[in-house]
């Protein structure tokens, strides 16, 4: 079946979305001992995709890969945002938002959606078009959601393995 050039724009906007959150998960580790790598929920994320994937007819391995990248992805724009913090402590945060209540929920519901979104899209993700249709759904995300630098980097990083073979 022809799949519209838009078939990859929700999962790239999920993960604009995710992107986007890594400021918030920033300004609530700036200043704390709170390291921005988290290993243990990390792999409580990556055994829980791995434990979802099978019942939504995706390989486990895939999408574990998947989500490795969107959380080095979120991690990219925690670094690079204490870089320039710490280079201009005039624009850090002034307000440190709460991670276990306000930011790790929401992001536990965009992981729910990016794991629907890759079951719906498995059949466009393993054509040979993936690459180019994907570049397309993350340039309209990057201007949706005004990214600059180092978020379109990030959301560039965080669907690496989007596409199947990639
Ligand atoms: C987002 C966080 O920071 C890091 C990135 C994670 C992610 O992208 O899901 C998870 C754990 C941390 O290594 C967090 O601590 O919640």
């Amino acid at each position: 079946a022809p799949s519209a050039p838009s078939a990859l724009h929700p999962l790239a906007e999920l993960s604009g979305q995710r992107v986007q959150l890594a400021n918030k998960v920033a300004a609530a580790k700036f200043g704390t001992t709170q390291p921005i790598d988290d290993p243990v929920r990390e792999q409580q994320i990556l055994d829980g995709v791995a434990a979802k994937a099978p019942g939504l007819g995706l390989d486990p391995a895939a999408a574990v890969e998947f989500f490795r990248d969107q959380i080095e992805a979120n991690k990219v724009v925690q670094r690079g945002l204490y870089d320039y913090w710490t280079a201009n402590p005039e624009q850090a945060p002034t307000h440190r938002p709460d991670l276990p209540t306000e930011i790790r929920p929401v992001i536990d519901r965009i992981n729910e959606g990016l794991l629907t979104e890759l079951a719906a899209t498995s059949a466009v993700r393993a054509r040979p078009s993936c690459g180019v249709r994907l570049v397309l759904a993350i340039r309209a995300v990057d201007r949706e959601l005004n990214f600059y630098e180092l978020h379109r980097r990030a959301l560039r990083r965080s669907l690496d393995s989007a596409c199947e073979g990639h």
